[in-house]
């Protein structure tokens, strides 16, 4: 690993690392979106061009797709998979229920049609996403554009009844223009600071005509690895609820960021 690298990329290298240990040959594997999920396409495609690795990706957003057509994956979509086998992808918060919210690079519904269509989803972080409660991140929520300020007129609404503290809606902007996924869709993030009942909020703003999906991710995951700038890796399972710590050990690897 070359030198320079920040912690924080370290951090996210060795969590994207540990967790390609997971992927069998065989597999239909979600890829995640995001800085760390990168790491994990990397980590993946040198296991293919290196290792003989096969497996079919199933990527989560096009700039996924790109990056990994680049390192060698062979991608699918997500109707020819049908079905994945394991879902790694990295979030912008986690709670100790291992409730995420994510969507923080606008690509949450891909993602959660795909770790929803997931025997297993494995979340990738660093330690600063890990949280008591959710919330202090901006929860995003994908809205169709037709009519998006009356939709956040409603949102605005609801989270009053609810009796929510934060409400500030903002939408997502990209320059001058609203930010658009590749659904075609605009993001409204909702700064919340703290979500009390992430299931029930959920439920609450996907029931609104014009939202598409919302951030929050829950009994989604099932094990979150996490990893720190000194190599350090701490497994969250949540069916057997322990937390292992090993060490990854920084190589020199000049394979894995060839395609960088
Ligand atoms: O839409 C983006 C995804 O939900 C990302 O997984 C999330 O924002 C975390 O991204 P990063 O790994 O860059 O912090």
């Amino acid at each position: 690993m070359p030198a320079d690298l920040s912690p924080i990329d370290k951090a996210k290298f060795v969590a994207a690392k540990r967790a390609s240990e997971f992927v069998e040959s065989g597999m239909r594997v979600g890829l995640g979106t995001g800085s760390t999920a990168a790491w994990l396409v990397r980590c993946l495609g040198e296991m293919v061009r290196e290792e003989g690795l096969r497996i079919r990706g199933v990527p989560t957003s096009a700039r996924t797709a790109a990056l990994a057509r680049d390192v060698g994956i062979d991608v699918i979509s997500l109707d020819e998979a049908k079905w994945l086998d394991l879902t790694i992808d990295g979030a912008d918060e986690f709670d100790p229920e291992l409730n995420l919210i994510k969507g923080g690079g606008g690509a949450l519904l891909q993602e959660k049609i795909v770790a929803t269509a997931s025997d297993q989803m494995i979340v990738i972080a660093d330690a600063a996403k890990e949280v008591a409660n959710l919330g202090a991140f901006p929860l995003p929520v994908e809205v169709v554009p037709f009519g998006w300020q009356t939709t956040q007129a409603l949102l605005s609404e609801t989270l009053e009844a609810m009796d929510v503290m934060g409400r500030e809606i903002t939408l997502r902007m990209n320059g001058e223009r609203p930010y658009v996924t590749d659904e075609g869709n605009y993001i409204v993030d909702l700064h919340l600071g703290r979500i009390g009942n992430a299931r029930q909020l959920a439920l609450i703003l996907n029931q609104m005509p014009g939202v598409v999906e919302n951030g929050l991710f829950v009994d989604i995951c099932d094990r979150v690895i996490v990893g720190h700038g000194d190599g350090r890796i701490e497994l969250r399972d949540i069916n057997a609820g322990t937390v292992t710590e090993d060490r990854m050990e920084f190589v020199e690897d000049d394979n894995l960021f060839r395609d960088l």
